[in-house]
């Protein structure tokens, strides 16, 4: 089956999305997702300019070896821009082998491994009631998990709390970079106090999650988590940035406050120590921006023999085509943990038809052929890109420019 056609396709169906679509001689067709994040463009060029020439007239059934020509190949590793365009590749002929052996993705990985596939989502408050509001809102609609986050007192704009009145959280919210404060302290003194109470109103049969979005230093970082240790986190995300991977070594000495990293990661090469010492409990790269399932099925056989179990990334810059490939991905991954789940906007969902459902605090990938997700190009092609931007975080005392 040869490749006759590739095509990035563009849209932003109320946040930017960079879709692949390849078509074969065989009249099968597959798409991947190429989002990155503020950097869409970069992607989309990526895969036009320098991939797509590259594909045509490839056997559409040699996903592995178009994987490592794309990653040997282009003599340049890693990074995000071409692990995304990669990913995309791979997760369009992943579609296509699939639907030429007339089975859901799932099938051909492996076969089923569990029920469903457990999420958390994200309940977002301006204060402490206010997000204690959110997270029982969250348990009413039946999720078993739920990421607490939450304003804090002093500070004007913080991770993972939208604008008031916006009716979706999106923190890439304007055509130029904006601009958040922080203080640790603030940030320390409160976060023990709000789980405190979360703990209270909800009780502890629900699992909790939080994301301290790179903020701390290693000791900060074990501070939090030895101070959240009486609230039974599920996990706390990204406490400090991973590009020096021995960090989490100070962490790991104070805390059994179980740790998930990876959201920003590309590569095996980014976890590999986290995982090999055991420095981490959960890996949270995804089908996107970790080369693809091909790729990601390393990682996580890599994270297996360490008993690290996978978190996948799921916020809603990731398309649902990668939710899709994903949610096929958790169905099979014998390591398991959780899969985040961030609701895409009924204009996105549009564009996107998908067959994966949630139910009773867990997606189902569904049992179409392929992964499940198509893209309505007609549709798509009324809502054109709009450049928008993730903000810049500053320490609040001085403007230092602190981590996002
Ligand atoms: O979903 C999360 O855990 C995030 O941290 C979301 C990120 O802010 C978002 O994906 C950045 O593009
Ligand atoms: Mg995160």
């Amino acid at each position: 089956m040869k490749i006759t056609n590739a095509r990035v396709i563009v849209c932003s169906p109320g946040r930017n999305f960079v879709t692949l679509k390849i078509e074969t001689d065989e009249g099968l067709t597959g798409i991947g997702d190429a989002t990155l994040n503020g950097r869409e463009l970069a992607v989309a060029a990526y895969l036009t300019e320098h991939v797509v020439p590259c594909l045509i007239g490839r056997d559409a059934h040699q996903i592995e070896d178009i994987w490592q020509y794309l990653y040997k190949g282009a003599y340049w590793r890693r990074g995000p821009v071409t692990m995304s365009a990669i990913a995309a590749v791979d997760t369009a002929l992943w579609d296509i082998k699939a639907k030429a052996a007339n089975m859901p993705l799932y099938q051909l990985l492996g076969g089923k491994s569990r029920t469903g596939v457990m999420v958390y989502g994200h309940a977002n408050g301006s204060d402490i009631e206010h997000t204690v509001d959110e997270v029982l809102r969250y348990a009413d609609m039946g999720y078993k998990a739920i990421r607490a986050q939450s304003g804090v007192p002093g500070l004007d704009k913080v991770y993972g709390i939208g604008q008031a009145g916006a009716k979706v959280y999106d923190p890439a919210d304007a055509s130029l970079p904006g601009e958040h404060d922080w203080s640790t302290e603030k940030y320390l003194q409160f976060a023990p106090k709000l789980f405190e109470r979360v703990r209270e109103k909800l009780g502890f049969e629900h699992h909790l999650l939080h994301d301290v979005h790179h903020r701390l230093t290693p000791i900060e970082a074990a501070r939090l988590g030895k101070s959240l240790e009486p609230y039974n986190l599920f996990w706390i995300e990204d406490p400090t940035p991973a590009e020096n991977q021995d960090a989490f070594k100070l962490i790991r000495q104070h805390t059994t406050t179980p740790i998930a990293v990876g959201e920003i990661f590309n590569s095996i090469w980014d976890c590999k120590d986290l995982i090999q010492n055991q420095l981490i409990d959960y890996i949270r790269a995804t089908v996107v921006h970790a080369g693809g399932i091909t790729h990601l099925r390393r990682i996580a056989d890599l994270a297996s023999m360490h008993q690290v179990r996978t978190g996948c990334h799921g916020a809603t810059d990731l398309s649902p085509v990668c939710m899709g490939a994903a949610l096929h991905f958790d169905m099979w991954v014998p390591n398991f943990g959780i899969q985040e789940y961030m609701k895409h906007t009924e204009e996105t969902d549009a564009v996107f038809p998908h067959a994966y459902t949630f139910e009773q605090g867990m997606l189902h990938p569904g049992d179409a052929i392929g992964h499940g997700v198509d893209i309505d190009e007609k549709l798509a092609a009324k809502y054109p890109y709009e450049r928008k931007y993730l903000p810049v975080n500053r320490l609040q005392h001085d403007g230092t420019l602190w981590n996002w």
